[in-house]
């Protein structure tokens, strides 16, 4: 890593070329990905995306906030690796993640920003991953500045195999169903099993693999706590992909799933070996569980999260708004309703990121920090919204929905059977099918309906997600209001 060219941000063509040359083992409908990986129909429309978000930051209106500059270079790098240090320069990052969001109007979950700031994050926390073995801090600081200074993009995982959720990992059949350290050499550490559910999974240049839910000691140590970072390359790495939502079709025809499907996958380790420059922490059980809290990283990356789901439900309320007027039902009282709610939803996100801006403060790893408060609930909120919005989508659209012919009926003898029973009340068939469809690829195809599992679940298991707002919430200042106010009524009763 040290002694790599340093390198300004990069180009969305330099992006491409750099995952095609890497040549990771990706696996999609039984066979392996063997050509370029830009250039396979799986992958061809989101790595287009991709490169046209990296291609931003050299916008000449765009690159002042879209970059700054590396304070170890001097070139102008991504903001989303800043670490900010003041309230402005939060805002600044926030001004650039909303750039990308808005582009891939939200449906790009995992736009490289999204671990960059989590990144960031953990790199400022460094020492915290020191506490067994200085060497992992000094790693976690030379990654850091690794990603930043190459742009690096990457994919992560986190969770184990959904074999049985009953019984801890390590009493599953087979001890290396979940990715576990087999050995420890000279060379590294080998691991062995498989992690889920790396989305971006073989279109990065590297994976994250940090620990999630909560790990137990185990005797001497845990062969399930490590969190390390390695290429997508690494010989024994392989990514295995889910059947893919973009279908080759044109952007009329699936204009979403055409540009911004994203491809989750299983991430298999088969005696992969982690050079000993890459892990953050191994079998340190307490590092492992409190690196994402700790560290802040999942402030950071919930300041992201909420940012985009701004964009998100900006998208999403147009969209609407643009069926209602098409076929003229803005008038009826319960559109009106339905669609309040989608502004009600994007006005509550837009206040949780401002207060949290707001009352940011200084962590101890000197970085500016959004407070969490307001962008917690919003993370628990957003996943309740969402599958509404698509809801009531769904329930304006009605058959309209269905009745969405493709591109090549509309350049076929029956056009004008379909200019003619397809016009709507503000537009042409064309335009009017053409919006249609994009309301179906929100709210009813394979990629829209990933959409809505992906708002519910990406960021952890609503439940215990619910449960740990509550156990880790004070009550206690409010149940103390309400004795004190019950005593007070008694106190009422006893003076009559
Ligand atoms: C579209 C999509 C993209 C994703 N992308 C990524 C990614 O890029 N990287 C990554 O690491 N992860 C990713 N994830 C995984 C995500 O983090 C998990 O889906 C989430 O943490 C829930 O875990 P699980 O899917 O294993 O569900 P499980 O934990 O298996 O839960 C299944 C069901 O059982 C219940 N359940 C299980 N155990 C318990 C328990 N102990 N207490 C109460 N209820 C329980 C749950 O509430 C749920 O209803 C993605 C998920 C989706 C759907």
């Amino acid at each position: 890593m040290k002694g790599e060219k340093e390198m300004p941000a990069k180009t969305g063509k330099q992006y491409i070329e750099r995952v095609d040359k890497a040549k990771a083992n990706v696996w999609i409908n039984g066979e392996q990905v063997t050509g370029n990986v830009s250039e396979h129909p799986a992958f061809k429309g989101v790595m287009k995306t991709q490169a046209a978000l990296y291609d931003m930051q050299h916008d000449r209106d765009k690159k002042d906030y879209m970059t700054y500059i590396s304070p170890m270079t001097g070139n102008r790098i991504g903001t989303s690796f800043m670490q900010p240090k003041t309230k402005e320069d939060l805002k600044m990052r926030r001004k650039m993640m909303q750039e990308w969001a808005r582009y891939n109007n939200g449906m790009m979950g995992r736009s490289p920003d999204y671990i960059n700031v989590g990144m960031m994050a953990y790199g400022a926390a460094a020492a915290m991953f020191g506490k067994q073995d200085e060497m992992y801090a000094r790693n976690m600081e030379n990654y850091l500045e690794y990603c930043r200074e190459q742009d690096l993009s990457l994919t992560h995982t986190l969770i184990n195999p959904q074999v049985n959720r009953g019984v801890n990992t390590a009493q599953l059949p087979d001890p290396f169903i979940a990715a576990r350290i087999k050995e420890k050499t000279s060379e590294g550490v080998i691991i062995k099993g498989a992690r889920l559910l790396a989305t971006q999974g073989g279109i990065t240049d590297e994976i994250m693999v940090f620990p999630s839910t909560l790990l137990k000691q185990s005797e001497e140590e845990n062969p399930y706590a490590y969190a390390f970072s390695i290429p997508n390359n690494t010989p024994g790495l392989k990514f295995i992909c889910r059947e893919s939502f973009d279908y080759g079709k044109s952007n009329f025809d699936h204009p979403l799933g055409s540009r911004f499907e994203e491809m989750d996958t299983i991430v298999v380790f088969d005696d992969v070996v982690v050079p000993w420059d890459r892990v953050f922490s191994l079998g340190d059980v307490d590092t492992c569980n409190e690196a994402y809290n700790a560290s802040n990283a999942v402030v950071h990356m919930t300041h992201q999260v909420v940012s985009k789901n701004i964009a998100k439900t900006e998208f999403i309320l147009g969209t609407l708004q643009l069926m209602a007027e098409t076929i003229n039902i803005g008038q009826y009282q319960h559109i009106q309703e339905k669609i309040s709610e989608v502004i009600i939803g994007l006005e509550t996100m837009k206040a949780y990121v401002t207060a949290s801006e707001a009352n940011a403060k200084m962590d101890q790893w000197g970085t500016m920090t959004p407070e969490f408060a307001p962008l917690n609930v919003a993370r628990h909120y957003f996943p309740k919204l969402y599958p509404r919005f698509t809801e009531i989508m769904q329930l304006m659209g009605a058959s309209g929905l269905m009745a969405i012919p493709n591109e090549a009926d509309f350049h076929s003898p029956i056009r004008s059977d379909l200019d003619k029973y397809l016009q709507a009340a503000n537009g042409d068939a064309y335009s009017r099918v053409k919006l249609y469809r994009l309301a179906w690829d929100i709210c009813i195809s394979a990629f829209g309906s990933r959409q809505t599992l992906y708002e519910r679940f990406f960021f952890g298991d609503p439940v215990r997600m619910a449960s740990a707002l509550y156990n880790g919430y004070d009550k206690q200042e409010y149940v103390g209001r309400v004795k004190e106010f019950l005593n007070r009524s008694e106190e009422v009763v006893e003076s009559k």
